[in-house]
């Protein structure tokens, strides 16, 4: 658990972060979003200490994370940012082993864990350990930018615009890959991020700043139902609204009893692209499947609209 109380950070007389109280739930995703200069950065950057806060504390799993040095903390949280910031001299597989070298793990377990990590993010290894950064794509440089920032298995993910520089495709392709990630490992992840489709995709809770002010830290459905303030409500776009209520759920949490014609839907799609598919197939309803392509029941049009209704 990340537990942040009373942080504030001021550059001569500026406040650029100003009085940010939080919790941070352990394996959870929370996504810090605002507009341009309100201080997400600034926060994400405290929170390993790359920026001392001005006053205010955070503690990591209840240990004050003031009383450690900085790279000690560093080397424990991973740290991924827009660019992927790999070191342009070294290989693929010594940008991912940079800090379980450092923590002076051996031989067998770094080569061990590079492997792996490159698997995991669908870098065959063979082809691609003993690269350079030139020599990638952009999306393979940020797979490896966040391979590198996982590699000495850390529980706590900082993770600034990471995907900002990728095209809608491969975007959408890492955020997938991230969720399963983090699942799979458990780690606690922040991202700053200025795409609020980004944020509803990830987000088990969503921080909005707004001009150093920390506005409202909430569940992604109660931003949309409960916006604190106009900023809130204008930042999730009223036209929206409806849209990101259905983003944020899957088919599998409204389907009935039933049956109904056409291809199924299965039970982990977006309650948004189940709306897509419906009303570009012309169908009332679509038969709704598991990962084993056994029937569950369907999913209507009606259902759908009842969920992207507001209070
Ligand atoms: N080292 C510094 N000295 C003085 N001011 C700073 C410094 N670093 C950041 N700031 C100011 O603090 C404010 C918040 O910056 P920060 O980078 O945290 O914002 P942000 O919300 O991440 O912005 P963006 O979305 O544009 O990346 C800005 O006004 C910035 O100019």
């Amino acid at each position: 658990m990340i537990e942040i109380e009373c942080l504030t950070k001021r550059y001569d007389q500026t406040t650029v972060v100003a009085d940010v109280s939080m919790v941070v739930e352990p394996r959870s995703v929370t996504v810090v979003v605002g507009t341009s200069g309100s201080g997400k950065t600034t926060l994400l950057r405290m929170i390993n200490r790359l920026v001392e806060p001005t006053s205010g504390t955070i503690r990591i799993d209840g240990e004050d994370i003031s009383t450690l040095p900085g790279f000690e903390l560093r080397r424990r949280i991973g740290y991924a940012i827009q660019g992927h910031g790999l070191f342009p001299h070294r290989t693929v597989a010594q940008n991912i082993a940079t800090v379980p070298d450092l923590l002076g793990w051996d031989k067998p377990r770094i080569t061990a864990r590079v492997a792996q990590l490159l698997e995991l993010f669908q870098l065959d290894p063979a082809t691609f350990s003993d690269r350079f950064p030139h020599e990638l794509s952009g999306g393979q440089k940020q797979r490896v930018g966040v391979a590198r920032a996982l590699a000495a298995e850390p529980n706590v993910l900082l993770m600034d615009e990471p995907f900002g520089a990728l095209d809608p495709i491969i975007r959408t392709k890492a955020q997938i890959d991230l969720l399963e990630i983090q699942k799979l490992f458990g780690t606690t992840i922040i991202l700053v991020t200025h795409d609020m489709d980004e944020a509803f995709h990830l987000a088990d809770r969503i921080a909005v700043m707004d001009a150093g002010a920390l506005v409202q830290y909430a569940t992604p459905s109660d931003l949309v139902r409960q916006p604190a303030t106009d900023f809130v409500r204008s930042l999730i776009g009223e036209n929206e609204r409806a849209f990101r209520l259905l983003s944020i759920d899957t088919v599998g949490h409204v389907v009935e009893p039933g049956t109904a014609q056409g291809a199924p839907l299965s039970a982990t799609t977006s309650q948004r692209d189940a709306l897509s598919e419906l009303l570009w197939s012309g169908r009332q309803a679509a038969p709704v499947v598991d990962d084993d392509g056994s029937s569950l029941g369907k999913v209507t049009l009606e259902a759908l609209s009842r969920r992207a209704a507001g209070p």
